[in-house]
């Protein structure tokens, strides 16, 4: 049986009264509980949220159906194992590897990602005066995040993720084959990495390969929305329509917890632009590796990778208190 009590919603004329952050933080600390059995997870996004994420899958479903429909792509030869079209065959600049958003800024997106992200934790006055709480928290959630980069592209203890994956699922440096390498092998555990097999001339084949640049650019760019959105914006569904979970267990809206200071600031661009201009140019070269780049699955795999990430550092902490105590919320 649920122990859990009925809404406690303050009324005038029978009406409810919404709660909003224009309500005084003593009447909303203590009206704002709600219990309902039915409402939403803390764990999980707001209906405003969800739309917003949706665009990532959208965004991969779009570029799969594009390459499908359009004759260019199609009449183009594909090869798996670099998971591209032949440079000479490209039906597109943007199909291109070399191409210079490519090399420039996708290769070194988290160099981007950590430019933007700096722009934005120095200028934005959101974020109180000097070393504040909320600035300091914005450092943590950025830290976590860029670990997780680091574990899926970079290193996890020896490899990254996404190439333990690949030899995990059967893959290997095409070198393996040739007996000869094979003998090298035992003393070059290097071929292990893709990065190392394609440095040697191998060719890293056969098993499953998450998609590094879905990953990356929906990592980063959401990243970057996950913080300034709720700067920019006093909209409900990214800002006080949030739940969380209290220490008592029970559902509130996040206004409970919401730093009074903040209340007072109104919405602002300052140090958001060139974060927006960063995250904008990730949505596009994310629309052309969708495009251009790698299958289905391989992109679906590189959505969730980014998801499970930033699921960690902004869901799940408004449904754990000791968490949300060191990581916070953006614009709390
Ligand atoms: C509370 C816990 C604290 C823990 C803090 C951990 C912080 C770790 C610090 C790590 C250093 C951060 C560096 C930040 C500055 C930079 O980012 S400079 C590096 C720039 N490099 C990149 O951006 C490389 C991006 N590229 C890739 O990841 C891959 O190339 C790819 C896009 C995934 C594609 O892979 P390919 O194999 O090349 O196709
Ligand atoms: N939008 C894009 N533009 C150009 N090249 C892209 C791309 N998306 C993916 N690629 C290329 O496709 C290959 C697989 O990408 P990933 O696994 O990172 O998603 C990589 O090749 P290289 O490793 O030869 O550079 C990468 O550079």
């Amino acid at each position: 049986m649920s122990t859990r009590r009925k809404p406690t919603s303050p009324t005038a004329n029978g009406q409810p009264i919404p709660l909003t952050s224009t309500m005084p933080a003593s009447s909303i600390r203590s009206s704002s509980i709600r219990t309902h059995p039915a409402a939403r997870s803390p764990f999980f996004p707001t209906r405003l949220e969800a739309l917003l994420i949706a665009i990532y899958p959208a965004t991969l479903i779009l570029g799969s159906v594009f390459s499908i429909l359009s004759p260019a792509s199609r009449g183009a030869p594909y090869s798996a194992t670099s998971q591209s079209h032949p440079p000479e065959f490209a039906p597109s600049y943007f199909a291109q590897k070399r191409n210079v958003f490519n090399v420039y800024f996708v290769k070194v997106g988290w160099f981007w990602t950590t430019l933007a992200f700096a722009v934005f934790l120095v200028f934005n006055p959101g974020l109180g005066s000097g070393l504040s709480v909320r600035r300091i928290r914005a450092t943590f959630r950025y830290s976590v995040v860029t670990l997780w980069w680091v574990f899926v592209t970079q290193w996890f203890f020896g490899p990254p993720l996404i190439d333990r994956g690949f030899r995990f699922t059967g893959g290997q440096c095409e070198l393996l084959r040739d007996p000869e390498a094979r003998q090298e092998m035992s003393e070059t555990r290097e071929y292990f990495t893709a990065a190392a097999c394609k440095g040697v001339g191998g060719s890293w084949k056969g098993g499953h390969d998450i998609s590094g640049h879905v990953f990356l650019l929906i990592l980063g760019s959401a990243l970057l929305w996950f913080e300034f959105l709720p700067a920019l914006t006093r909209a409900e569904g990214l800002r006080d329509g949030r739940r969380i979970m209290l220490d008592d267990g029970k559902v509130a809206t996040v206004a409970v917890e919401k730093d009074p200071d903040a209340e007072k600031e109104t919405p602002t661009k300052q140090g958001v632009k060139f974060s927006l201009g960063v995250a904008a140019l990730m949505w596009w070269m994310l629309l052309m590796t969708a495009a251009y780049f790698h299958t289905w699955f391989e992109k679906f795999t590189g959505l969730l990778v980014a998801f499970s990430g930033l699921w960690a550092v902004y869901f799940l902490p408004r449904g754990v208190p000791a968490v949300r105590a060191v990581l916070g919320m953006p614009g709390v």
